[in-house]
């Protein structure tokens, strides 16, 4: 089967960027991320997508007047690269209804929460200040309400009593690494659709560390 083609938009380090990366390199997904779009020059994830031989591109926000005109030029890119799944790895801009509805069934995000829980940002610190002793991490398809997408895969981590924000995110951290490629290779073996029988993707291919399927 042809490599999955993948378009990876990204804001930051880009840690799950190399997650996804390396799954990629090994052979544990069969895709190839075609290319990868920053909306921030200083993104370190570009550096990591430069040193595995991606293509990148730049595209900043505060060069448009409008949320619709900056999306309208980011479709024309990720279209240029002919992508059968968009990833949304640490993307840090909200998306018009135009380019979600034009990728709708074929875009994923991670959220550091487990949603429904904690839409939005700063949700590490959210958990804590609420007292909450379980906290964790969604994948789900994109959809016009943020964060509100069907969820397809969500991973637990405890809260411990002294962490911060930056604690619990590592913690949180390590569990995205793990779920975000698998989900990636069960979209691109099971060419998943938002309307998708979870009951399809093998369960014991979860990893161990408490994947669960939404409730
Ligand atoms: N239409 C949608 N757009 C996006 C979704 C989504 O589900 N539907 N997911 C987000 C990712 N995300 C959380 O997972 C998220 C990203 C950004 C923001 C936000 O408030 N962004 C601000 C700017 C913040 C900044 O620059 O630091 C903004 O866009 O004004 C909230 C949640 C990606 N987009
Ligand atoms: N609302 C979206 C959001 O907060 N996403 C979060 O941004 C981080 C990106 O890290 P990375 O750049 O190292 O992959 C990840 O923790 C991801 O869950």
């Amino acid at each position: 089967m042809a490599p999955t083609r993948l378009v990876v938009l990204i804001s930051g380090g880009g840690s799950n960027l190399q997650a996804i990366i390396d799954a990629c390199e090994s052979g544990e997904i069969n895709a190839q991320i075609a290319a990868v779009i920053s909306n921030k020059a200083d993104a370190y994830g570009l550096e990591r997508a430069k040193q595995a031989g991606i293509a990148t591109q730049v595209l900043s926000h505060k060069d448009f007047d409008s949320r619709e005109a900056y999306d309208t030029q980011l479709m024309s890119i990720i279209d240029s690269f002919i992508p059968n799944l968009v990833v949304l790895a640490g993307f840090m801009r909200i998306l018009t209804p135009n380019l979600v509805q034009k990728y709708i069934g074929k875009m994923l995000n991670i959220h550091p929460s487990l949603l429904p829980k904690y839409q939005g940002l700063n949700t590490h610190q959210r958990a804590i200040d609420a007292n909450d002793d379980v906290h964790g991490v969604s994948v789900h398809f994109v959809t016009e309400e943020l964060d509100g997408g069907p969820v397809i895969l969500q991973a637990k981590v405890p809260v411990l009593k002294d962490d911060t924000a930056d604690t619990l995110a590592k913690r949180v951290h390590e569990q995205e690494h793990i779920i975000y490629p698998l989900v990636v290779k069960w979209f691109s073996e099971h060419r998943l659709t938002m309307e998708a029988d979870y009951a399809v993707l093998d369960e014991t291919k979860l990893p161990a560390h408490g994947a669960q399927y939404p409730q």
